[in-house]
Formats: structure tokens, C-alpha cells, sequence
């Protein structure tokens, strides 16, 4: 935790300002374990699999089009030696017109290679990122909804869009050069040692392999934990940015506006300083290959000079081995671009990896519901403890809520209510204990079947920025304007959209922040309806509204749903009578439940509530 992100409270006490300060890994994310290389490619490869034939086409375009530049500037180098040969003897030099036209064949055929090679890669690439993006929201889905609890959602974010984007480098840039390396100086090399001699050839494959091979494992190590520690850094920039934006009146309300601009130039500078090391060996690296690209034909003209003179060998060969291997520079120099995007690619790589294969948290079952009854739901035992917390949010929890009944969780804050609700909906497994509804353990459902009867309005429900038409048909995509209506009057919101501008094709702003705290519950319990739960379970979902509306809402609820099982959390002890069982929970204990005109009556927990309300 850094020292100097410090703040002083309106009590005059300072604290840390900004909760990144000790951001703690991913929970449910195997952080700690890097796949090996192997397995990284591997999974890559496999993802990507329907995009590899179009890899292979733009590699193979990339060699050949390579391979037609090399041939092009030894041609070019042999004619320019000749004639100059031909003129310094005192000779007539050849004609240059078929030079001339091969070169402008070669040209035209490179020039067709590369666009293949673009249009491809492109493709590729595109299909790629495409591919891996959809991996990891199917990952995410099986884990769904417990990821939200437990992820960060800008790291998420940048996890699916800026380290999914790294890993393009993988397809661009990684194939096609490492297919160029072996390929063209192999050609280039048996082309020198056949036409001019093995030790000419022997003395450039040397100087070459140094740049192919040596210079890129130099800084490798570094490199990597370089681009690892800045991915992490980007991810806590986008955390940091996107906690901002989305808490923007309580930054601008306490008036820390400053502080959140200075902890973003501290995480910049963290950046910078994080991606230093990589930047450093990359200067080395460009360096050291300057060298060896011009080093390999000076050997090449130096070695060969000999022959020359010997007369083993004509002048222009000579040139145009030297040129060619001049030109064998820009395959050492992709090898080289290759070695520093690696490190990042890899360690986007590795983060995306991170987040599909980290294991799920309620695994699939393979029993299904009966489908349009009511159902009863059983907590045996349950405890649960969050992760990374602790203390258990609920002990040894057990409680029955009867199908058809309105079954209310009430208690203090924090008494685990939430959790006991969240459970049912399989945002995790319990710690211990089991979950049964109809005598099958939730965790032998299939989430589909369960999804299907329950239906969950929860405590800050999410709006997509769309319009009211659009939010309600998240839950039935078929419904009719009539089905929306009915839905909405049950909830109590009909009126108030038929206020809005546009009434149901008003758009709601992003989160809903159009909408006021009462009309986004409301809204939401009419989408829920709207997909006609067996099982409809309510946190707080009359916290905003008054009275007058919560009892209305209510009584509309339990027409329009009639005979299902609701479980309703609340803190409102005055409507209690209206519910057919009530559970009190206190510390993560059920300690009182019975009929709720019992309970009022004796002298225990939901008496002494009542008398705080
Ligand atoms: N995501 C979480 N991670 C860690 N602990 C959590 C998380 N959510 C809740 N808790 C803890 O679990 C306990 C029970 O919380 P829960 O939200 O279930 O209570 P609740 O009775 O619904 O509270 P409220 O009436 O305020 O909504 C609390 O101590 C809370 O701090």
C-alpha cells in the first residue's frame, strides 16, 4: 500500500483515498499460476483454430513475397556488377531489358503477395480477437452471476478488449516472421554456399543466427515480468478510471476531484516506470541488430573477395550474395519486433487465460425443475462464507419457505439476509450445507432449468442503456406491447413510463440514470414478471417506494404471479402481517420464524425490530 495517497476526512482523520491502493488480485482467478509457454500456444492455437487456415495463407504469401524481394535485389545487384564489370574490361555489357522486365515480374508478384498477405492477416486477426472474446464471456457465463461479486469490472474490461487486442500480435506478428526465419536464409544460405562456397555461407548463417537466435533471448526474462507488471498497472488504470467516472458525484460531492487526478498520475507513473525495463532491452536489442545485419554481408564480400580473386567465382555472384543477405536484415529485424511484442502479447495472453480457465464456482448439473409449478426451497445447514472474508456471512442456516407462500427475511443489516436470497440464485455454492428445492440439491440443477423458475429482483437491479421497451424485453424477447403493459401495472410503473417523453421507447440512460431509485425497481420486478417466475425472490424492492405503492404493488404482485413462491427481503417489520411466513435472521443465524401475527405477538427479535422501525 503506497504511503502517499493519503486524505483527511471530514472528522479531521486521514485514510487511504483510494481503494486500489491495495488492490488485491482477482478473487476467483488463478493469478498466481503463469501457463507455461507450450501451453499458452496451445490453447491459442486451439481457440483460434477455425482462423488458421487463413493464417497459413497469409505466411505463406508473406515467404514468397520475401523471398521474390531478396531475388529482386540480388538481380538488381548482379546486373549493376556486370555491367560495371562489362564497362571497366572494356567489353559491351549485356542487355538490361531482361533484368529489367523479371524485376518488374517480381515486383508485380510481390506486390499481389503482400496484399494477400494483408487482406488475410487482417482476417485473421479479426477472427482471432473475435474468437477469444467469445471465450472468455462463455467462461464468464457458467460463473455468472457470482462473477459480479467477485471481479473487478474495469479489470475485466480491459482483460476482454485491450489484452484480447495484445494478443493480435500472436497471429500478426508471430507466425509469418518465425516462418521467414527458417525459410528464407536457408534458401539464401544453400543459394551462397552451391554458387559461391560453403564458407562464405557458413560465415554469414553465423553472424545471422546471432541476430535470429541470441539477440532476442536477450532481455527475455525481464521483458516478460516487465509487461506482466503492466498489465497489471493498465488494469488498475482502467479500475481507477472507471470507479471515477461511474462515482463521480460522490468524487465532485467530498470534493476529491484533486486526489483522483493525482492517484491516476501516480498510476501512470507506476506504468511508466513498469514498462521501463522491457523499453530498455528493446534499445538493446535494435542496437545489437544493427550490427549483425551489416556485419552479415561484410563477411559475405570479405570471405568472398578471395574467391573473386582466385577466379572461383564471377564479381556479380558475389554482389548478389551480398545483396541478398543484406536483405536477409528485415527477417533478423522481425524476429527482432517479434521478441518485444512477444512479452506483451504474452502477458495478455496470460491474463485472458486467467480468466477461461479459472474454475467455476457452481458447476452445471443435469437435473431439471417441473416446469409452471410453484416450488418450495430448503437452506439445510446452509453457511457461507465470502471469499477472502473472514467471518461466515451465514451459520448453519436452515429454513423452509413453503410453495405458494410469501415467505419474508428480515433483520439488521448485514445479518445475511442478501446472501441467503443470493445463494438460491447460484451466485456460489455454499461453504457447507446444501440448497434443496423440491427435494433436488440446486447444485444437480441445470442453470437453465433453475433460471427459468426463479426470477431474482435485487437490491440495485441493472438497466442497459436502452428503452424501457427494450430493458422489459430482456426477460421475454417476444413479449407484446399488451405483455409489457400488464407487467408494468402490476408493478406499479405503467403510468409513470406513459409520462415519460417517449412513454415505452424512452431510452433510460446508461445504468438507468434517467430513471429515479423507485421507477428502476419497479421496472426491474416488471421485467422479472414479465418472464413469470414460479419463484420470485425480492431484495428491497419497496425500499424507494411509499407505503401507499408498496402495498398496491404487493397485492398486484401476488394476482399476477398467482400461487408462486415468493421470498421477500425486507426491512419494512409494519407490512409484515400481509406475508405468509417470516424469518429473522441476526449475525448470519435464523433466530425467530414463524407466522408473522405470532411473532409480533411474542416478546422476541421481530418485536424488538419492530420497535426500532
Ligand atoms: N461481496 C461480498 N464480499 C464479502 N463480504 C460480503 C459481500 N457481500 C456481503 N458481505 C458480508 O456478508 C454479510 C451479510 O451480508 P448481506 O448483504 O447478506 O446482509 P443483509 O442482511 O442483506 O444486509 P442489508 O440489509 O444491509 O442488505 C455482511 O457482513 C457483509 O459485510
Amino acid at each position: 500500500m503506497s504511503t502517499d495517497a493519503r486524505i483527511e476526512d471530514r472528522t479531521g482523520r486521514t485514510e487511504h483515498m483510494d481503494p486500489l491502493d491495495n488492490m488485491e488480485p482477482l478473487d476467483s482467478l488463478p493469478q498466481d499460476r503463469h501457463p507455461s509457454r507450450g501451453e499458452l500456444w496451445r490453447w491459442l492455437l486451439g481457440v483460434t483454430r477455425p482462423a488458421l487456415t487463413a493464417l497459413a495463407g497469409s505466411t505463406a504469401c508473406r515467404v514468397v513475397e520475401q523471398l521474390a524481394g531478396i531475388a529482386m535485389l540480388a538481380l538488381g545487384a548482379h546486373a549493376v556488377a556486370s555491367t560495371a564489370l562489362a564497362l571497366a574490361q572494356g567489353r559491351a555489357p549485356g542487355a538490361i531489358w531482361p533484368v529489367l522486365a523479371t524485376m518488374a515480374a517480381l515486383a508485380v508478384i510481390k506486390a499481389a503477395l503482400r496484399y494477400g498477405e494483408q487482406f488475410l492477416g487482417h482476417m485473421v486477426a479479426f477472427k482471432a480477437l473475435e474468437l477469444l472474446r467469445e471465450q472468455i464471456f462463455t467462461a464468464l457465463i457458467p460463473r455468472s452471476p457470482q462473477v459480479s461479486l467477485t471481479m473487478r469490472s474495469g479489470d475485466l474490461l480491459t482483460r476482454s478488449t485491450k489484452d484480447v487486442d495484445r494478443i493480435e500480435v500472436f497471429f500478426a506478428h508471430t507466425i509469418a516472421p518465425l516462418a521467414c526465419a527458417v525459410v528464407l536464409p536457408t534458401v539464401v544460405l544453400s543459394a551462397i554456399g552451391t554458387t559461391v562456397s560453403w564458407a562464405v555461407a557458413g560465415a554469414a548463417a553465423a553472424v545471422l543466427a546471432t541476430g535470429l537466435i541470441i539477440v532476442p533471448l536477450l532481455g527475455r526474462a525481464a521483458g516478460l515480468a516487465a509487461s506482466r507488471a503492466a498489465a497489471r498497472q493498465r488494469a488498475r488504470l482502467s479500475q481507477h478510471v472507471t470507479d471515477t467516472v461511474q462515482g463521480m458525484s460522490e468524487v465532485v460531492g467530498f470534493g476529491r476531484s484533486q486526489e483522483r487526478v493525482e492517484e491516476m498520475g501516480r498510476i501512470d507513473a507506476a506504468l511508466g516506470g513498469a514498462v521501463r525495463p522491457a523499453v530498455t532491452w528493446a534499445a538493446v536489442r535494435r542496437g545489437t541488430n544493427h550490427l549483425v545485419c551489416l556485419a552479415a554481408p561484410i563477411a559475405v564480400v570479405a570471405l568472398g573477395a578471395g574467391h573473386v580473386a582466385e577466379g572461383a567465382i564471377e564479381l556479380p555472384v558475389l554482389a548478389a550474395a551480398a545483396a541478398a543477405v543484406l536483405r536477409l536484415g528485415d527477417t533478423v529485424r522481425g524476429i527482432e519486433d517479434l521478441a518485444s511484442a512477444m512479452a506483451t502479447a504474452q502477458a495478455s495472453a496470460e491474463r485472458v487465460w486467467q480468466v477461461v480457465t479459472a474454475p467455476t464456482q457452481a458447476p452445471e448439473g443435469t437435473k431439471d425443475l417441473t416446469t409452471g409449478i410453484s416450488h418450495e426451497i430448503l437452506w439445510q445447514d446452509v453457511s457461507y462464507t465470502y471469499p477472502g472474508a473472514t467471518r461466515p456471512a451465514l451459520e448453519s442456516v436452515s429454513l423452509r419457505a413453503k410453495a405458494g407462500q410469501w415467505t419474508c427475511l428480515v433483520g439488521a443489516s448485514g445479518s445475511g439476509k442478501t446472501t441467503l436470497a443470493q445463494l438460491v440464485a447460484r451466485f456460489d455454492a455454499p461453504t457447507s450445507g446444501r440448497i434443496v428445492i423440491d427435494g433436488v440439491d440446486l447444485g444437480d440443477l441445470r442453470s437453465h432449468s433453475l433460471y427459468r423458475e426463479i426470477g431474482l429482483v435485487p437490491q440495485h437491479p441493472h438497466l442497459f442503456r436502452a428503452t424501457v421497451a427494450e430493458n422489459l424485453r430482456l426477460a421475454a424477447p417476444s413479449a407484446s406491447h399488451a405483455e409489457l403493459e400488464r407487467a408494468c401495472r402490476a408493478a406499479g410503473i405503467h403510468e409513470e413510463i406513459e409520462a415519460l417523453p417517449q412513454g415505452y421507447d424512452t431510452l433510460v440512460g446508461e445504468r438507468g440514470e434517467s430513471l429515479s431509485g423507485g421507477q428502476r425497481q419497479r421496472l426491474a420486478l416488471a421485467r422479472v414478471l414479465l418472464a413469470r417466475p414460479t419463484t420470485l425472490l425480492l431484495d428491497e424492492f419497496s425500499a424507494h417506494l411509499d407505503p401507499q405503492t408498496d402495498a398496491a404493488v404487493r397485492a398486484s404482485v401476488r394476482d399476477y404471479l398467482e400461487g408462486a413462491t415468493i421470498i421477500e427481503i425486507t426491512h419494512r417489520v409494519q407490512w409484515l402481517d400481509q406475508a405468509d411466513h417470516v424469518v429473522v435472521l441476526d449475525g448470519g443465524q435464523v433466530v425467530q420464524s414463524g407466522r408473522p401475527a405470532d411473532l409480533l405477538e411474542a416478546d422476541g427479535p421481530l418485536r424488538a425490530l419492530a420497535a426500532r422501525d
